[in-house]
């Protein structure tokens, strides 16, 4: 199935060239161009010179980029580039890196190639706000980088540097030689897809029914191999992250295969790591996967929007909800934020809700809490306090719906503290919660606080879990109530400023 239409929104590429402009243009495509019986031009995208001429003429028209290859080399597709790097984008804007922010954006490219293809368009479509040091391991392909970035004058925004691969490290040798102390933004990889080149090179054919690809696989064998195949190589990658921590705010990387997708999330879940967001790549005829993680805790990964509206693109996303909100102080009531966020923090752990502070906005007017739930503690709140007086002992099962309709038992027995988790393979809704596979909570969501002129709002925003998208509403109605008990017992007459916290 061709999936342009699911690319990403903001990509140039959703749209196929004009040929027959780009012929009246560039007249060198005119030798890799045919006309159809319609009239219509076309290029074939079978024939390896036919790619390497059109990426170089889109990247000259489009990006002001001139790119050169040694023979044999991996030639860069623009829709795919395109779509790795909009991802980014959408990660930077959950990362703050906003033009709000002094510093450049820094980021690693891990295997830029002989093209340095992400570097060079990271550059240039952030207009210039983005530099990147890229690390090639291939000497022959190191050489072309470098000679592709003087050819377009960006030395001072884009570093090469050689991977010397002792002891086999992908990002830990080049920072602690090259850059001790440095921290940076993001890191991306387009690794070595292959294990080993007989076996795999070409995608296998269970079916039988796979088409003969539609496009010309170009690069080499070194490029497109790695001991251990992809999964291997990221795994590395995932390691090195687990010690160098912080020093990189969003480790991501693209994933050829689904089968290697699945492994990584795996890999990521084994390894604790459950601040992650995933992404899917569409262009032509190809998919492609990514994931990036973090360890930074003002980075809620997510709260990254793939971009698309929520069940559009082939296949599942992880669905974000839209935020239902309400005003839940007035200024007579509160003075500040931060008592805004005391108070909500205490309902919420009081219903054994856990809260954790994401972002704080420089001028207190925001602040982001990621709300994490492992069962339905905040429906049904009075039958279970009487539930519990009238059979201390007993351990209460309690009906309740979860958001996607369906009916769960719940043991809500408050003495019983191991709390039963949600299987998740049980729960038919969780295969339509997206494919975040390491999320098995109950319910993930974002609760901004946010000050307005007349007073502070609360929006709440489902991120995942079981307990489907209207969880979200069941707890603002929480808050509500209990907001409105508080009412009752302390008006609001301008007199109480620190909200009760109890
Ligand atoms: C699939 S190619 C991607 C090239 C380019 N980034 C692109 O998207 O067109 C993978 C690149 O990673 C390089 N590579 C393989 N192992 C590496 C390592 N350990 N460190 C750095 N680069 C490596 C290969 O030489 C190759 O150029």
């Amino acid at each position: 199935m061709a999936v342009n239409e699911f690319m990403h929104p903001r990509n140039r590429y959703r749209q196929k060239p004009n040929f027959q402009q780009l012929v009246k243009l560039y007249p060198e495509l005119n030798d890799v161009a045919s006309v159809d019986l319609t009239g219509k031009v076309k290029i074939d995208y079978r024939n390896k010179h036919a790619v390497h001429l059109l990426s170089k003429c889109l990247l000259f028209r489009d990006f002001g980029l001139k790119l050169e290859l040694p023979p044999n080399k991996l030639v860069p597709t623009l829709p795919l580039r395109m779509n790795y790097i909009h991802w980014l984008e959408d990660i930077g804007s959950v990362a703050c890196w906003d033009v709000e922010r002094k510093e450049k954006i820094r980021g690693i490219d891990i295997g830029c190639g002989a093209s340095c293809i992400y570097p060079l368009l990271a550059v240039v479509q952030s207009n210039k706000r983005w530099h990147m040091v890229a690390i090639e391991k291939a000497e022959d392909s190191l050489e072309s980088a470098k000679a592709n970035v003087i050819r377009n004058e960006l030395q001072s925004c884009i570093e090469v540097k050689s991977q010397k691969l002792e002891g086999s490290t992908v990002l830990l040798q080049v920072l602690e030689e090259d850059f001790p102390n440095e921290r940076f933004d993001f890191c991306m990889c387009n690794p070595p897809f292959f294990d080993n080149i007989s076996k795999e090179l070409k995608p296998q054919d269970r079916t039988g029914k796979r088409r003969e690809p539609s496009n010309a696989s170009t690069g080499s064998i070194e490029e497109l191999c790695t001991e251990g195949g992809e999964v291997k190589f990221i795994s590395q990658i995932i390691e090195e992250s687990l010690q160098l921590k912080d020093r990189i705010s969003v480790y991501t990387t693209m994933i050829g295969h689904k089968k290697s997708y699945e492994e990584i999330l795996r890999v990521l879940k084994r390894a604790s790591i459950h601040n992650i967001t995933v992404g899917r790549f569409c262009q032509g005829n190809t998919t492609r996967w990514a994931v990036a993680w973090s360890f930074d805790d003002k980075v809620l990964l997510s709260l990254v929007s793939d971009g698309h509206d929520k069940n559009d693109s082939p296949g599942k996303k992880k669905p974000i909800g839209k935020p239902v909100s309400c005003r839940i102080f007035t200024p007579e009531e509160v003075d500040s934020i931060q008592g805004v966020r005391n108070y909500i923090s205490t309902q919420f752990r009081a219903i054994e809700i856990d809260v954790r502070k994401v972002i704080e906005s420089n001028k207190a007017e925001e602040i982001v809490l990621e709300l994490s739930a492992r069962e339905n503690t905040w429906s049904h709140q009075r039958r279970k306090r009487r539930a519990a007086i009238s059979s201390p002992d007993k351990v209460n099962v309690i009906q309740t719906q979860n958001g996607n309709g369906s009916t769960q038992c719940q043991n809500n027995n408050n003495n019983h503290k191991k709390r039963p988790r949600l299987d998740v393979e049980q729960n038919e809704s969780c295969s339509t919660q997206g494919d975040n596979k390491g999320d098995d909570s109950y319910l993930r969501a974002a609760l901004h606080i946010l000050r307005k002129d007349d007073g502070f709002y609360v929006a709440l925003q489902y991120v995942g879990g079981v307990a489907g998208k209207d969880a979200v509403n069941q707890i603002l109605q929480y808050l509500k109530n209990i907001k409105a008990k508080r009412d009752k017992i302390t008006p609001a007459d301008g007199v109480n400023k620190t909200p009760s916290v109890g």
